[in-house]
């Protein structure tokens, strides 16, 4: 049986990539055959991804890492926005918004979705202009996520933040397992999105997976509105201009990750055997500096950055409430997560991948 779907797998595939001749004759004798046949060989090899809000500054990347691992048809990509050239010519694309229910049944039903990785979400400092539409996406888009996974049987991935702790937490570092009260909408819909698809998992069965990530730091795609924008825009300032004025104060110091080690981990704990997670919810952690550690790493490279400070009391007191690490030794111990990336790492790759373009397109 294995060697009859290997057959048709390498048919299909060069059907598909040969332009006249019988692709369609192909497939549709291959579907022919047994349609369920090949549908549980495309479930057993791989999984079939949906990642939704894909357009934002992590999406693109993931897509691009589970396409290498899976295979691009494997992989939809999907937003609801309009996606740049070299997105839409490079891998399935569709239109989705999280928050109608019909439609994302709908896309999942069709395409035999088995992955559904969720990163629509407003961030922190848009939600906080905007407490109707960060309550309506990270909260309403968060429901209609979990009920489809549930219906469906799908393993959901749902990114949580730092920010879903807050000032009364212990910050340095911050445990797993400790009070969570944060001051923000955005932060108040992570804590939501932890508890209901933890509530899921023991009730229905759903096979829920959330990590909460420090801030995320790439140079190929501007970060979406969130309060830890400024350890991105330094890099573009520091190459592009040479100054950059700062609104928390140079002593503030935050959990922060390079992309490359967020996407990976997303992978590692998605792939992880569902008996080796002890817990639905970890911790990840990389590096924790400061703005003046930051600013000290980037002017060994480029000694004529200039840093002006614009305190916004707002920004700072919702800041002093984060984490200034997080607390990962679960994730270490239980699926074997592993920072690659220090800040001096961080630094190099930054300025390289701006000084030289778009890392990503150049890819592509
Ligand atoms: N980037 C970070 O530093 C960071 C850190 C912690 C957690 N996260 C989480 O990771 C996820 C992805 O973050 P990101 O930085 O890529 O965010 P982003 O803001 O860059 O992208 C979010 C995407 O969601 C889309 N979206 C908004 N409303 C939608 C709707 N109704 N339907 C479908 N899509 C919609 C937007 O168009 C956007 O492309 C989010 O859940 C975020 O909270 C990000
Ligand atoms: C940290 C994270 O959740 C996001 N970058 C934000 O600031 O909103």
């Amino acid at each position: 049986m294995m060697l009859v779907m290997q057959l048709l797998r390498g048919t299909v595939k060069h059907a598909g990539s040969s332009p006249q001749c019988s692709a369609k004759r192909l497939s549709s004798a291959v579907r022919g055959i047994s349609s369920s046949l090949q549908q549980s060989c495309t479930d057993t090899d791989h999984p079939k991804v949906l990642i939704t809000g894909g357009l934002g500054q992590l999406g693109v990347g993931f897509a691009k890492l589970l396409r290498r691992q899976f295979g691009k048809n494997n992989v939809i990509l999907s937003d609801i926005r309009k996606p740049p050239n070299h997105v839409y010519h490079n891998g399935p694309f569709i239109f989705s918004d999280i928050l109608d229910f019909k439609n994302l049944r709908e896309i999942v039903v069709n395409n035999n979705i088995s992955w559904l990785v969720h990163y629509s979400a407003v961030l922190s400092s848009v939600g906080e202009n905007n407490v109707a539409l960060a309550k309506e996406v990270n909260i309403t888009g968060l429901h209609n996520i979990l009920d489809i996974a549930t219906e469906h049987g799908l393993r959901v991935f749902v990114p949580s933040t730092m920010e879903a702790f807050g000032p009364s937490s212990p910050g340095d570092p911050t445990p797993e397992l400790c009070v969570q009260r944060p001051r923000t909408i955005y932060g108040v819909s992570k804590v939501h999105a932890e508890l209901m698809g933890e509530y899921y998992h023991h009730r229905f069965g759903l096979d829920f997976r959330c990590l909460r990530y420090p801030g995320i730091i790439s140079a190929d795609c501007q970060p979406g509105g969130g309060s830890t924008d400024y350890a991105v825009q330094i890099f573009h300032a520091a190459v592009k201009t040479g100054c950059f004025e700062c609104n928390l104060r140079s002593d503030t110091q935050l959990p922060m990750m390079y992309i490359d080690d967020c996407l990976r981990a997303t992978l590692e704990l998605l792939e992880a055997p569902a008996d080796t997670l002890v817990s639905r919810t970890y911790n990840i952690n990389a590096m924790n500096f400061t703005l003046h550690h930051l600013i000290q790493e980037i002017q060994k490279v480029l000694p004529d950055l200039k840093v002006t400070y614009n305190v916004d009391p707002v920004r700072q007191a919702i800041a002093d409430g984060w984490p200034m690490a997080l607390e990962d030794s679960a994730a270490r111990r239980d699926w074997g997560w592993k920072h690659e990336y220090g800040l001096s790492q961080l630094v190099q790759t930054m300025l390289t991948h701006i000084t030289t373009g778009n890392q990503l397109a150049q890819a592509y």
